[in-house]
């Protein structure tokens, strides 16, 4: 009997504690929870599709994590359930940069080297032939010959070698020092110390009595710079603090348009278009409009410059004038033209004077000709002063022309 409770007792406990057991399975699996403290559990990795290059042969036995053991990224703190429920946004690309152009104060001090690599034969040529122990008549000749090899132009070149043959015969002695001071006070009279070399951009009241923005056309010969001279007097109106708005009345070429576009989204200025081939003068009435109605401080306007015929040229860029002048008067005229040219140059700026009132020369491409007599040339032929130079193809390699500076480049320290 005893034998008997005991086997039935065994029996019951067998029972519970098999029940217990498919209890707790069940459990596990309603709430698969990870319980780090446990062993792995073993995984059965499914079959790999053998990749190229390798040989399909038995699965790898990786360790691979289910579903529930990948942990999620928790939401930021603060965030709405929906947000938090939300699928991560894609990365924003970042907004294009606008970049602070460099100081104008002393760029061309700053890139005198560069001035002064490309104008060397000038300036020591010059202090050269004025050490000689004898200068003669050969000597003065070969002087007046460097001067107009250096494009300075038939006139200028004889009134500075009249001064410098004067001024040697008074002076007696001729240190090295004592010749390139004159030679240096020489060259800044015919350049000229105090010409007003501002670009003016003051602006004004409009024809309608509300302020409106300094205007300056920039005008010249395709290819000479044109474009990037005003992208880069963009920069330097920028640099100074002003806000501008670019005109890209060369609607000739829609390159140009693109490209003076560019140089404005730099540095944050907007340009003002029209349709390829369009009427320049609208663009340009269009970006002074537009200029004074986001009370921007200058609006700079860049135009085609085709010399096909002088009468084409003369219609256009008379139009455009005009018609800008109608919301008022243009402040600066610039005329653009590539100190690589020589000769060449001049008889483009006689011809744009002849079509409108330059008031001021921008000389490109300083850096690649030893030709800077060009500076005293063509201020000379159109009785206007240089004012800005171009130094190289960099964002801010233009410069405000500064006599001093300029001629110490040409004739080294
Ligand atoms: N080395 C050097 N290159 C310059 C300078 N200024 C402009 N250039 C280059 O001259 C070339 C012509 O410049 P653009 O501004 O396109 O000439 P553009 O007069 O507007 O002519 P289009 O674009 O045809 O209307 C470009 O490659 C410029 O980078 C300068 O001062 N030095």
């Amino acid at each position: 009997m005893d034998i008997l409770i005991l086997a039935v007792v065994i029996a019951v406990v067998a029972v519970v504690a098999i029940g217990g057991l498919v209890v707790t399975g069940v459990r596990k699996k309603k709430t698969p929870r990870l319980d780090r403290s446990a062993p792995p559990p073993t995984i059965t990795p499914p079959p790999t599709e053998p990749q190229v290059g390798e040989e399909a042969g038995p699965p790898r036995a990786e360790e691979r994590r289910t579903i529930e053991e990948v942990e999620l990224p928790r939401p930021p703190v603060g965030a709405t359930d929906a947000e938090a429920a939300a699928p991560p946004a894609p990365p924003q690309p970042e907004a294009p940069g606008i970049e602070v152009p460099a100081p104008t104060a002393g760029r061309l001090v700053r890139l005198r080297e560069r001035l002064s690599r490309s104008q060397n034969t000038l300036g020591r040529g010059l202090l050269t032939l004025l050490s000689r122990d004898h200068l003669d008549e050969d000597t003065w000749e070969e002087i007046e010959d460097t001067l107009l090899t250096a494009d300075v132009g038939v006139a200028p070149t004889q009134e500075l070698v009249e001064r410098l043959r004067e001024r040697v015969r008074v002076l007696g002695t001729r240190s090295p020092a004592e010749l390139r001071a004159l030679l240096r006070e020489e060259l800044l009279a015919l350049i000229g110390t105090d010409l007003d070399r501002t670009v003016h951009t003051e602006g004004g009241v409009s024809s309608e009595g509300v302020v409106r923005p300094g205007v300056v056309l920039v005008v010249g010969v395709n290819g000479t710079g044109k474009t990037t001279t005003t992208g880069k007097l963009a920069r330097v109106l920028v640099a100074d603090g002003r806000s501008v708005v670019l005109g890209a009345a060369d609607t000739f070429r829609a390159a140009a348009a693109d490209q003076l576009q560019t140089w404005g989204e730099r540095v944050g200025a907007r340009t003002v278009r029209g349709p390829e081939g369009g009427d320049p003068a609208s663009v340009a009435f269009d970006a002074v409009k537009e200029g004074i109605g986001e009370s921007a401080d200058v609006v700079l306007i860049d135009t085609a410059g085709r010399l096909h015929t002088k009468t084409g040229l003369m219609d256009e860029l008379g139009k455009v004038k005009r018609v800008v002048e109608k919301h008022g008067p243009v402040d600066e005229v610039l005329l653009v033209l590539d100190a690589t040219t020589g000769q060449n140059g001049l008889i483009q700026a006689r011809v744009f004077a002849e079509v409108v009132d330059i008031t001021g020369i921008v000389l490109t491409k300083l850096d690649g000709t030893a030709k800077g007599g060009i500076v005293i040339a063509v201020q000379r032929e159109l009785n206007v002063p240089v004012k800005l130079v171009g130094l190289g193809e960099g964002a801010d390699d233009l410069a405000p022309f500064e006599p001093e500076a300029f001629v110490d480049a040409l004739i080294g320290d």
